[in-house]
């Protein structure tokens, strides 16, 4: 692979898989997100996914979910690097906003950490 586009299966260190539709011409693209974690008490669910990525072998990226199961949203942001085989991986830095009741409690709202997304190998 000379060239890193995102359409297609993904798996991260999770185990949570996403399914990025085809990348239009504008780099905007769709998918749908099935997370292997969650602490919500609700049953796990698949979430929609938005995102754009840019142009070039290894693009750069984002994307947003809004989990169907939880009032929270996560934001992706990362980039595709093609290793010396021309395996892809997306190393991506995300921020996960739950809903407060309250602004007070606001400073405990936003997580944030790494992940990265490898293609799904089909078992
Ligand atoms: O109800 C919820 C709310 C957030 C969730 N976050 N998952 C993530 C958050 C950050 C990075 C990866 C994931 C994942 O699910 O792979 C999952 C379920």
């Amino acid at each position: 692979m000379r060239k890193c586009v995102l359409t297609g299966n993904w798996t991260n260190d999770l185990a949570s898989t996403m399914q990025i539709s085809n990348v239009s011409n504008t780099g905007a693209f769709s998918g749908i997100y099935q997370t292997a974690v969650s602490d919500s008490i609700n049953p796990i669910r698949p979430s929609p996914l938005q995102g754009v990525q840019g142009q070039g072998a290894q693009p750069v990226f984002g994307f947003t979910i809004k989990w169907n199961f939880a009032e929270s949203i996560s934001v992706f942001v990362g980039q595709c690097f093609l290793d010396a085989d021309g395996k892809e991986q997306l190393n991506t830095t995300w921020l996960l906003r739950n809903m407060m009741e309250s602004r007070k409690d606001d400073w405990k709202a936003t997580r944030v950490g790494t992940n990265t997304f490898y293609r799904t190998v089909r078992g």
